[in-house]
């Protein structure tokens, strides 16, 4: 059993306790559409990771409001919270918090298989969900990709291979991640987005952003050269001193160091 299948099995039994459980009612702040500042300019979806299967704690007490201000001062396209707790030591409450305090997009970064959590997603403040390709059948993919869209929410669909791609095409996705990490060894390699980029149509309106794996600015600038519009930033952002400049440099609006 890969780690994915493990996380998606968790997944089914804990969205039984998520009926009614949650308030509908919050209001956030309004937030922009993130296809439209990628359709623009290159971007950082610069993430919020307390911890993950491959390398465990990363920074569990961090000030979450706190990391998302900087990310957003700094320029970040949006900004994903990871809200599962037994793997990624996340949650919904992270969540709302920086769904309170920012005024970019917000992707909640989680493992979908149901209505009841993009809902539970939505209410929580989230503008994007995470689709995975490879964590869901066909027929589920497809009811999740087309219930979040008519809920007004973005969907960024991930994929790992060609076969993928052409199902994450074929759904009508404008926002596509690469996910450069190998969910059975764990294995990071911009390979991924390499191989895919040449496969993947830039004349569609559809965005490629490049996933997992970026040690460093440079990281980035290779990713764009590729073809990535966007790049998705966890574990480096997490552990740099200073993220902020991280992503301006990724940006290219600091020189890297
Ligand atoms: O990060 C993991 O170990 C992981 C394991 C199994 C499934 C998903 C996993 N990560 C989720 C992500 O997609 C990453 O948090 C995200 O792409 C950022 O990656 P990184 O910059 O390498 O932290």
């Amino acid at each position: 059993m890969t780690i994915l299948d493990k996380i998606m099995e968790t997944k089914r039994q804990e969205i039984t306790a998520y009926e009614n459980s949650y308030p509908k009612t919050e209001r956030y702040p309004d937030k922009p559409k993130l296809i439209d500042s990628l359709r623009k300019s290159r971007g950082v979806i610069s993430e919020i990771k307390r911890a993950s299967p491959s390398k465990g704690a990363i920074r569990m007490e961090v000030d979450v409001v706190e990391q998302a201000r900087q990310y957003e001062g700094a320029g970040a396209a949006a900004i994903s919270v990871l809200t599962d707790e037994q793997y990624f030591k996340g949650s919904i409450e992270d969540l709302k918090k920086v769904a309170r305090a920012v005024s970019v997009p917000v992707l909640c970064k989680d493992f979908m298989v149901s209505e009841i959590q993009i809902e539970r997603a939505q209410a929580a403040g989230a503008t994007i969900i995470l689709l995975i390709v490879a964590a869901l059948k066909d027929t589920e993919l497809e009811r999740l990709f087309h219930y979040a869209d008519s809920l007004g929410l973005e969907i960024l669909v991930e994929v790992h291979d060609a076969g993928e791609l052409e199902k994450a095409v074929a759904l009508g996705a404008q926002l596509i991640g690469v996910n450069n990490r190998n969910l059975k060894t764990f294995e990071v390699s911009l390979e991924r987005t390499a191989e895919l980029a040449e496969k993947f149509a830039f004349d569609s309106g559809s965005v490629l952003i490049s996933e997992s794996g970026m040690n460093d600015a440079a990281d980035a600038h290779k990713a764009y050269e590729l073809g990535a519009q966007g790049v998705l930033v966890g574990e480096a952002l997490m552990r740099s001193e200073n993220p902020a400049a991280w992503i301006r440099q990724a940006t290219g609006q600091e020189a890297a160091q």
